[in-house]
């Protein structure tokens, strides 16, 4: 590790993250390509499915513009995709935009008031709009009217404008961070979960047909497995074992070739990289396996607070390898059996507390 006077490099370990679940620039040109175009061709998410089948044939059927839609859940697992299969099944265009997109209320009202009838408004990172912004989308949403504010100050005068109606399906990370108003006016709220490994392999069966990949079932099986969850990862693994097998072998994939791809990206069996196992390491080695204070663990890493935090810690919880506890982080049994460590016996002497909080 460098150091100078700064402290330690930090961000090394976050460079090029390979399981991260955001997108990148590569994974924005390949995504739609493997984007599924309709409703039985969406892998998992079984109950989303059927709910928003019934929601759409419905609306359909009476020949009506389809309620708003609300999809949250984390990034990679199929939101935009979703956003689009509605449009499609509903044979209606999308428009596409986000919250930091819309800075001022005149923004939306900009796209409000060019929506044709049944249009599709897709509004990514809904949880990040402006308050303005977001004052007049309640009033679009329910009324299907918005106010245009002319002119300024005690002269300025609203003029009522009437929508077209039409379909905003919001998606959010964050549905916590919606406004309840907000969240109320959808007419149906759709939560998306990370997907089991079985319904990975399936993700992972379609793109590689799509790439024009030969994969077999237990190839796939081993790229599900280290995908967390996540259809993105799944996708973007099988980019990265795709090169391995045409520079090593005949470009066959299968479990020999999928694992030793990834072991070459620092992926191990249960999905994690580099950064994870690094703070699971320095959690284990250097502090008995807590509880440590986060600060603490980020200084011993090399990272910042917010990396491990956020970045990290997320997945090792879910994965059950990591806690949060009111002392500081903890390894888990779990944790030291995948990194193959033994835990050191306590003696109940306190030395545990050294590093707490
Ligand atoms: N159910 C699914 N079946 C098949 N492929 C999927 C599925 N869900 C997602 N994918 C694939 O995963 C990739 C990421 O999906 P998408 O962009 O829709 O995620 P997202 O939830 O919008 O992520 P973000 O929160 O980062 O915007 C896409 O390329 C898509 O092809
Ligand atoms: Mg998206």
């Amino acid at each position: 590790m460098n150091w100078d006077e700064t402290g330690p490099d930090t961000g090394e370990l976050l460079d090029e993250r390979l399981v991260a679940a955001g997108a990148d620039g590569e994974d924005t040109a390949v995504e739609a390509a493997l984007r599924p175009k309709d409703l039985d061709e969406f892998v998992g998410q079984e109950t989303v499915r059927e709910q928003l089948d019934l929601v759409l044939k419905a609306a359909l059927a009476r020949g009506a513009t389809a309620d708003h839609v609300l999809l949250s859940g984390a990034p990679g697992l199929g939101k935009t995709t979703l956003s689009m299969i509605i449009a499609a099944e509903m044979n209606a265009p999308i428009r596409i935009t986000s919250g930091p997109a819309i800075q001022h209320a005149g923004d939306l009202a900009a796209i409000l008031s060019s929506l044709q009838e049944g249009e599709v408004l897709f509004l990514d990172e809904i949880h990040r709009m402006s308050r303005p912004a977001e004052e007049m989308l309640y009033m679009a949403m329910e009324d299907f009217r918005v106010d245009v504010i002319v002119g300024k100050g005690p002269g300025a005068t609203a003029i009522p404008l009437e929508l077209p109606p039409f379909t905003l399906v919001g998606a959010t990370t964050r549905a916590g961070l919606l406004p309840p108003p907000l969240r109320d006016r959808f007419g149906f709220t759709g939560h998306m979960e990370f997907y089991t490994p079985v319904e990975l392999e399936r993700v992972i069966h379609r793109s590689a047909r799509l790439l024009d990949v030969g994969i077999d079932v237990e190839g796939a099986a081993e790229i599900a497995g280290r995908s967390r969850g996540t259809p993105r990862i799944a996708n973007r693994l099988l980019r990265r074992v795709r090169d391995y097998a045409q520079v090593k072998a005949d470009g066959r994939i299968d479990r020999d070739i999928a694992a030793a791809a990834l072991q070459v990206y620092e992926v191990d069996a249960r999905g994690l990289d580099r950064l994870d196992r690094a703070v699971l390491g320095a959690l284990m080695k250097l502090f008995g396996g807590g509880p440590v204070g986060l600060s603490t663990l980020a200084v011993a890493v090399g990272e910042e607070r917010e990396t491990v935090e956020e970045v990290a810690e997320p997945f090792l919880v879910r994965e059950g390898l990591l806690a949060r506890t009111p002392r500081g982080r903890v390894a888990t049994p779990a944790a030291w059996a995948h990194l193959g460590l033994v835990p050191p016996q306590h003696d109940g002497k306190g030395q545990q507390g050294l590093f707490g909080a």
